[in-house]
């Protein structure tokens, strides 16, 4: 990169890749979490008719919503349109996703019996996802596909609760009570993470995500002890994939070194901890993702912008430095404020 009009030609040398990794980047790279979803009206007039579950197993559909939000924002990185619990769903375990609630598990996991009973995911049941990640690959030219797995503890969470909670509080008597059943439940989620993860890259994903939502609930001991093996063990799934690795998770702030620890080159933080501190706790040798607030989208532009300033000084003090929100777009944040925001990050980052 000799010259400030040299964009990216590639994937692998897109910003998004080179401030994961930590080399120097022409603009700061941004993306949305969930910037595919009910924030575009081009996203709910696809989606009317179709059960969202069934929508992430079509590849056509998969293919218009994961490109919507570039198209229109310029964003520097596709995420697939997928969901957490899809490995789940595809093994044969009966969930729905609630409009406005969230995942609602049938048959929740409550015994010891429930854990062995758990089907696996058979590797040739994804070919809709094979051949939507490559339809969205040949699309996205340079501009990298983010492919992405729920982690073992945030799935074991809606396992075991049934659904969306707040205390998590079954999850962890659970996990108290039946030490040997809860490692066994955890290695099965990263086996199947690990070969939903696997089908992405082999089929051109440039970098991995790995959401562990709800692992900020969990002491520093507890996730070190009982958690972060086996989200370690997704990453090692991977192999020698040369793709970089992002981990985040919400109110994460005393895990951040850990979460780091499970094998991220990107950690991804939420809103309340500023990056120069996240810097500070993850260390020199990983680059950070985040955290811009997703209410601040809905304040006024000055607020907007102030905040927008903000992440990225503060983001300076961290190797690399993703733009991101600190959690998922809020369905009501008006899409003309996440182009404005892409336009702003690049503005001020503009070597
Ligand atoms: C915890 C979690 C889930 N799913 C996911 C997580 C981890 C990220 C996070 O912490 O938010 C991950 C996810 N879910 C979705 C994506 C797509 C890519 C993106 O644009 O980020 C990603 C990366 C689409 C989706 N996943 C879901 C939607 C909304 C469904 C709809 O449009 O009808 C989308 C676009 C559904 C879903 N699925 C889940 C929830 C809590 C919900 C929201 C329920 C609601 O508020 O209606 C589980």
């Amino acid at each position: 990169m000799t010259t400030a009009e040299a964009r990216p030609t590639s994937p692998a040398d897109s910003d998004l890749v080179r401030a994961a990794r930590g080399l120097p980047v022409e603009r700061t790279p941004v993306w949305f979490m969930r910037q595919a979803g009910r924030s575009l009206p081009e996203y709910r007039a696809l989606r009317a008719g179709t059960a969202m579950l069934e929508a992430c197993q079509d590849p056509d559909l998969v293919t218009e919503i994961t490109l919507q939000p570039v198209r229109r924002h310029g964003v520097d990185a596709a995420i697939l349109f997928s969901d957490i619990v899809l490995p789940l769903v595809v093994a044969g375990v009966d969930i729905e996703i609630k409009p406005g609630v969230g995942p609602v598990v049938a048959d929740p996991v409550r015994t010891v019996a429930d854990v062995d009973a758990l089907p696996g995911l058979e590797p040739d049941r994804l070919d809709f996802l094979a051949t939507a990640v490559r339809r969205l690959v040949a699309e996205l030219g340079p501009t990298p596909l983010i492919g992405f797995a729920g982690a073992p503890f945030t799935l074991a969470t809606y396992l075991i609760e049934g659904g969306p909670s707040k205390e998590h509080a079954r999850t962890k008597a659970f996990m108290y009570a039946e030490p040997e059943a809860w490692q066994r439940l955890l290695d099965r989620l990263a086996v199947s993470a690990a070969t939903f993860l696997r089908v992405q890259v082999d089929n051109g994903a440039s970098a991995v995500q790995l959401f562990d939502s709800w692992a900020g609930v969990l002491s520093a001991a507890d996730y070190a002890e009982r958690v972060l093996p086996h989200s370690r063990a997704v990453f090692d799934g991977l192999g020698d994939r040369d793709v970089p690795r992002v981990h985040f998770g919400v109110g994460t702030g005393e895990l951040l070194a850990l979460i780091g620890d499970a094998g991220a080159d990107v950690v991804g933080v939420d809103w309340r901890v500023p990056l120069d501190e996240a810097a500070r706790r993850v260390g020199p040798q990983r680059s950070l993702q985040g955290n811009l607030d997703p209410a601040v989208l809905l304040a006024d532009r000055e607020t907007v912008d102030r905040e927008v300033r903000r992440v990225v000084e503060q983001g300076r003090a961290a190797r690399g430095h993703v733009f991101n929100l600190g959690h998922g777009v809020l369905p009501d944040t008006d899409p003309g404020v996440l182009t404005h925001v892409v336009e702003l990050v690049h503005e001020l980052s503009a070597r």
